[in-house]
């Protein structure tokens, strides 16, 4: 025991120096900062420029610098020459630049996730440091190499039959209560996690795991990774993450800044065309009909029909003389100008042009006598000003926005029926709207297309961003000279400063450029709940990333509508043609294996495509099945599963969160019941609706989250709905499911040897 309180001190003075090591960088880092600021705003425009730029930098740095507080160091490799190795979650240097921790993504920090004792990589022993705070409360040792330990005293045991790493650290952390907000997992990366967050960056990674395997945690923690062995063009080009939901952004939005990273564009499909707010509502029905591939095409006939060949000639008086516009012409002009493949808009100026010189031909013509060139300009001038002519030319050849056009195609049922002949009439009748309806999550990817088919007037972007490169070797070499006068070096890289100088006035970074223009292409593209996503989603997101360097995370299984995959193959491999490759997680980390269980049971009744899933703990009472005998009743009966799930977890030290999952038609009344049993104070709304200690949502909205109790309010009802759904539901708790049901339970809840309590 002796010795093993003496290895705790001896692990306590290490976190201690690694603690002083970075306070000291943080007063160093804040005296910069007040340096620069004290300096106040005068001095030449580069002068404040620059003073701006290191400004920035360093409030980046130390907001970095405060966010890997909690646990900073928690592991520690020893090899077998002898060296220890600290593993944390920032890499820190002494002032003589030899290393004091390493960062957990750098390769020198891999054989703490994946060493095993049959693959050593020259590890004798790994060891995880249990703190809290900035104490060191415990220490969980694995021998790797047996013959090479001799160090009496410590409890070291080679034997790890689970397979897991660090078990005694993960169970801990997989019981701690939720605080409502995801947490990292940088500390107990299992190897099967840690392979896919350091696999290639390059090209798309499918990774299908089912409920609790961690795909959410994994994604995340390999953009953290890829940023950090990539950084010059991850930071450059951006790093984009699709999630499902607002909610959903919010419940992970502390887990990068806690791997010390921002920057990451993180949005919904329904927000990733700029400016634009997708807030209506429309049925499951004709969501599934827009996000079908075909409608591709739709849009792109709805484009061409804007290219019209008039039904007869047409003719003109300018300045005396007569033009006429033909169909022939027309038709001629459409043909040439469709041949350079350019978008609607800027094929546009070719058609306009064109028919502009055969009118001026037919001008000429009646004049009798050939012009200089100045007064054949003059003429072009006269007949593209004449208002009959502009009218006769858009007619043929109109410019058109996106919303335009998308709004014609459902506004005019004469439109849609032209450009999607492959709908049946009712279909076509399910989507017609009137002009002026707010877009739907459905659109968005209707309206992108449209504006790819359509293309801006980008001229001045593109001349701007071949200004810019040239100018980034000048800034680059710039920022390096500065940062050799200043004594800044080891602090920030002469990139990030290059980027803060060429960003200073409006002061933009990466991510608020990228999430600002339609057309940015990003180095990477993370896609969480991926299964969810339409041909149409895929569609849109891949022209943000034109390399196909993509994590793309989620199950087939919990896919809620129509629109999404039930198998990677069927919706992707039309898009990447082959260029994806596909990795399975196979470990539950959050529902306890009675729930995870059930969960699966009833999914495969339902013929859903489930993986195979192991659960890594049991726990007692997991499972508890409430039966109501009359519907009326089932709202209060749930109001008090939930006040006996709140008080469960008042007693306990750590807290927790209880949600409470319903079927959207009885989302209200459940709310009255929660009133009437006083509940409605724990109630969480808006943009708190994490925090608060109880939830009340639908399943789809439950969708990527977690809770320690979930209170499951008619299964069936659910399933009926989506049976993609009724699965999401049953797996969100990491410690008990409480099924609350008058109607029968789903086929395949219960088998006679599931333990649940019954009542
Ligand atoms: N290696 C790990 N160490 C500690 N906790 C982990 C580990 N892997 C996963 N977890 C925890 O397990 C829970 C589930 O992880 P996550 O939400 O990433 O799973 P998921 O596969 O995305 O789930 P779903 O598909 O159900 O949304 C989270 O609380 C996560 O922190």
């Amino acid at each position: 025991m002796a010795g093993r309180e003496s290895e705790l001190r001896g692990e306590q003075d290490t976190v201690d120096r690694l603690y002083d090591r970075l306070d000291a960088l943080r007063a160093q880092t804040r005296e910069r900062l007040r340096e620069v600021r004290r300096e106040g705003p005068s001095g030449s425009p580069q002068n404040r420029s620059e003073r701006d730029a290191f400004a920035t930098l360093y409030e980046d740095r130390i907001a970095q610098l405060e966010a890997v507080e909690d646990r900073l160091a928690f592991g520690r490799l020893d090899l077998t020459d002898g060296e220890q190795r600290y593993i944390g979650r920032i890499g820190l240097t002494d002032a003589d630049h030899s290393s004091l921790l390493t960062d957990w993504r750098a390769p020198a920090a891999q054989a703490f996730y994946r060493a095993t004792a049959a693959h050593a990589d020259g590890i004798v022993r790994r060891r995880h440091l249990i703190t809290r705070g900035r104490a060191v409360t415990g220490i969980e040792d694995e021998v790797l190499d047996l013959d090479a330990i001799g160090a009496p005293g410590s409890d070291e045991t080679g034997d790890h039959l689970s397979g897991l790493t660090g078990e005694g650290a993960l169970l801990a952390a997989l019981a701690a209560g939720r605080t409502g907000r995801m947490g990292d997992i940088v500390a107990t990366i299992q190897a099967e996690q840690d392979a896919i967050i350091r696999a290639d960056l390059a090209g798309a990674l499918v990774v299908q795991g089912g409920p609790g395997t961690g795909k959410t945690a994994v994604a995340l923690h390999r953009a953290a990774y890829l940023l950090y062995s990539h950084r010059r063009l991850l930071e450059r080009s951006g790093v984009l993450l699709i999630g499902p939901s607002r909610v959903f952004l919010r419940y992970i939005d502390q887990v990068l800044p806690s791997l010390g990273e921002t920057g990451v564009v993180t949005t919904t499909i329904a927000e990733l065309y700029p400016r634009l707010e997708a807030t209506g509502v429309e049925s499951e029905t004709v969501a599934e009909i827009k996000g079908r591939a075909g409608f591709a095409q739709v849009v792109a006939r709805a484009v061409r029909q804007r290219q019209r060949v008039p039904a007869g000639p047409e003719e003109f008086k300018v300045d005396g003389n007569t033009v006429v516009i033909t169909p022939h012409d027309v038709t001629e002009a459409i043909v040439r100008a469709r041949r350079n493949h350019r978008p609607h808009n800027l094929a546009r100026v070719t058609f306009v042009r064109d028919m502009l010189s055969r009118l001026a031909e037919q001008y000429v013509t009646q004049l009798g006598y050939p012009l200089a060139a100045d007064e054949r300009g003059d003429v072009l001038e006269e007949l593209r000003s004449d208002r009959g002519i502009r009218i006769a030319l858009n007619l043929a050849w109109m410019p058109l926005t996106p919303q335009k056009l998308i709004e014609d195609l459902f506004a005019k049922p004469a439109r849609l029926a032209a450009a999607a002949p492959g709908l049946s009439a009712a279909e076509r009748a399910l989507l017609a709207r009137p002009a002026g309806s707010p877009w739907t999550p459905a659109d968005v990817p209707l309206l992108d297309e449209a504006a790819e088919l359509l293309g801006e007037d980008d001229q001045a972007a593109r001349v701007q961003a071949r200004l810019d490169a040239t100018n980034r070797t000048a800034e680059l070499d710039y920022a390096r000279r500065v940062l050799a006068s200043s004594g800044n070096e080891g602090l920030v890289s002469a990139e990030l400063l290059a980027d803060r100088f060429a960003n200073t006035g409006p002061r933009l970074t990466t991510a608020e450029r990228a999430a600002a223009d339609r057309s940015w292409t990003y180095a990477h593209v993370v896609v969480d709940e991926a299964q969810e996503l339409s041909a149409m989603a895929w569609r849109m997101l891949l022209r943000r990333v034109p390399t196909r360097s993509m994590t793309i995370v989620g199950d087939v299984a919990q896919t809620s509508t129509q629109t999404g995959a039930r198998s990677w193959a069927g919706m992707l491999e039309p898009l990447l043609r082959g260029a994806w490759r596909l990795t399975e997680l196979t470990v539950n980390y959050r529902t306890p294996a009675a729930v995870a269980e059930a969960a699966q049971r009833v999914a495969r009744a339902a013929h859903l495509p489930v993986s195979s899933l192991t659960s890594a703990r049991e726990v007692d009472d997991a499972l508890v099945v409430e039966a109501v005998p009359d519907d009326a009743g089932l709202a209060g009966r749930v109001a008090a599963s939930a006040d006996v799930a709140l008080a469960t977890l008042a007693t306990g030290a750590e807290g927790g969160r209880v949600a409470i999952i319903a079927p959207g038609a009885r989302i209200s009344t459940v709310r009255d019941a929660l009133r009437t049993a006083g509940l409605d104070e724990h109630l969480g709304s808006g943009a708190t609706v994490l925090d608060a200690p109880l939830i009340l949502l639908t399943p789809r909205e439950a969708k990527g989250l977690e809770f320690d109790v979930v209170v499951l309010v008619e299964p069936s009802e659910v399933g009926a709905a989506s049976a993609g759904d009724l699965y999401v539901a049953m797996t969100r708790p990491t410690r008990q499911l409480r099924v609350v049901h008058h109607a029968e339970l789903p086929d395949g809840f219960h088998t006679p040897s599931t333990g649940d309590r019954l009542f």
